[in-house]
């Protein structure tokens, strides 16, 4: 990523210090790509802040945790204040936070960064989620607008908020595109088991999808993945490969956080779960064969009806999947003080990043619409499409349970749109049982106050505080 990112500004015209722990990948980069710009490669950390233009501005690429701040400790002390130490790495937000109040003491802008797009974004034109102090961005933000893609002749780039606020909304970014994927994942499951088609068939599928409201890179790049012949075998590649799914933990971090600012990420909380559920091979075992649904056959003409259906669950969860995500940007805004532009985000999500999508368009017009919009489906198209997209979204998640179809994300999202349309929810009989087994109170709908009805004496009086 950080040999990436350096050619990019280099191809940029900009003259870019380069060092690495190992002297010999610096001596590489520069050997291999040298003719793409000016680089100043730097074998000792001295010799690199040296050779950087004051005030200075480091990108550090490396590991989240201790690796960042083996880097942060060994550069900071020779900085001087005003210096900018920026780590475009995947950090977790809270360190961000910490690093940036140590190194504020200091008189150093710390800028924790967030950068999507992988190897090639980072080359071509990644999208990237600036946190830190405004002054820093007035003197980063050129430099991070003209390495990053543009869409409709606007940088994916842009200053977050503070602090922590770059790494939290990039954290955000992958925990939706963790839901994302299972969404997809689950819509080729269904397509593969209930429509009988062939991995051939639905990559024309997803082609096809991709030309409508779902276009976008992950819609995109599972139809080539789907239609990959294995060279060894001659199977579909999706079939040679072990159905267990990684992960390396901004999809955990991302629900981990949710628990703790109590917002309902439930569709990133069941991929996440999904993925750490398809490695438990023990488990798996020990179920497999066990009773389920059943599944019938489908007529070609019924499994075209099908397909239309789950691509409308599909679409519908994705919705309520990204609005989720935006709920909690919204809430980690009002926990930390942060003064986020919703609208921003997604229109430097629009393009360069994992998720890039045409559909992050209608959001970054949403909130440009309404700035103080709640919920995605408070907007009138989105709201539309969600109430066409009822019967066959419900209709999905029952082909699936009967036919013993896991759909833990879709499920998750539809579960998540009637909890958020109930007038009435259960929450008022777990109340009931706080109160009765811990006193814990509870509220009543026809009067202020907190209550405690005292269950065990006679008669079960109320007594409020
Ligand atoms: N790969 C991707 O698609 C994406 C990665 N990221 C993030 O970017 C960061 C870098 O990832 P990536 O480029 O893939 O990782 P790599 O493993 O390719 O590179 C890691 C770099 O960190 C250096 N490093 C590791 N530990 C230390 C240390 N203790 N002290 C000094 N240098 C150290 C390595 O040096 P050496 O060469 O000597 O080992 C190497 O230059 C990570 O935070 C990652 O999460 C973000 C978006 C996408
Ligand atoms: O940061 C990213 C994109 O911006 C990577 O896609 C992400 O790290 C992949 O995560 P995982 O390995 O957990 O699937």
């Amino acid at each position: 990523m950080g040999r990436n990112l350096a050619r990019n500004f280099a191809r940029h015209g900009v003259a870019v210090a380069v060092h690495n722990r190992s002297a010999g990948r610096t001596r590489a980069l520069v050997e291999e790509f040298g003719h793409e710009g000016v680089f100043v490669p730097a074998e000792s950390p001295e010799e690199f802040v040296a050779a950087l233009e004051r005030p200075r501005r480091l990108i550090i690429m490396v590991q989240a945790g201790a690796a960042t701040d083996a880097v942060v400790e060994e550069f900071a002390p020779l900085l001087e204040p005003g210096d900018m130490i920026v780590d475009g790495g995947n950090a977790h937000f809270a360190d961000t936070r910490r690093r940036e109040a140590a190194l504020r003491a200091r008189g150093i802008h710390f800028v924790g960064t967030g950068i999507s797009g992988g190897e090639e974004g980072a080359l071509h034109g990644p999208s990237i989620m600036v946190g830190g102090s405004e002054e820093s961005y007035s003197l980063l933000g050129p430099l991070f607008e003209a390495i990053s893609a543009r869409v409709d002749g606007e940088p994916c780039a842009a200053h977050i908020g503070t602090d922590g606020a770059g790494h939290f909304v990039k954290m955000v970014h992958n925990g939706i595109e963790y839901a994302d994927m299972q969404l997809i994942a689950e819509a080729y499951d269904l397509l593969r088991q209930v429509a009988g088609y062939t991995p051939a068939e639905i990559a024309g599928v997803f082609r096809r999808w991709n030309e409508g409201r779902l276009g976008s890179y992950l819609i995109e790049i599972t139809a080539e993945v789907l239609a990959h012949i294995d060279p060894a075998t001659g199977a579909p590649f999706v079939d040679i490969v072990a159905d267990a799914a990684g992960q390396k933990g901004t999809g955990r971090w991302t629900v981990q956080t949710a628990l703790d600012l109590a917002s309902p990420v439930t569709a990133v909380a069941q991929a996440t779960f999904a993925r750490a559920a398809s490695g438990q091979s023990e488990l798996r075992a020990a179920y497999r064969g066990l009773p389920g649904g059943t599944t019938p056959q489908l007529s070609r003409t019924e499994a075209e009806r099908f397909t239309s259906q789950v691509e409308q669950a599909l679409y519908a969860s994705k919705v309520v999947a990204y609005d989720q995500g935006w709920t909690m940007i919204q809430d980690a805004a009002a926990e930390y003080g942060w003064k986020i532009d919703l609208g921003s985000v997604a229109r430097i999500w629009r393009g360069g990043c994992i998720i890039r999508a045409s559909f992050l368009d209608r959001i970054r017009a949403a909130y440009a619409a309404d700035q103080d919009l709640v919920s995605l489906l408070g907007e009138m198209e989105f709201a539309m499409e969600i109430t066409d997209a009822q019967v066959p979204w419900r209709e999905t998640v029952a082909s699936a349970a009967r036919r013993g179809i896991p759909v833990p994300a879709i499920s998750a999202a539809l579960a998540h749109y009637d909890t958020l349309r109930a007038d009435r929810l259960p929450a008022a009989l777990l109340q009931g049982q706080r109160d009765y087994f811990g006193a814990h109170t509870y509220r009543r709908t026809d009067r202020p106050g907190t209550f405690h009805t005292h269950w065990a004496a006679a008669g079960r009086p109320e007594t409020s505080e």
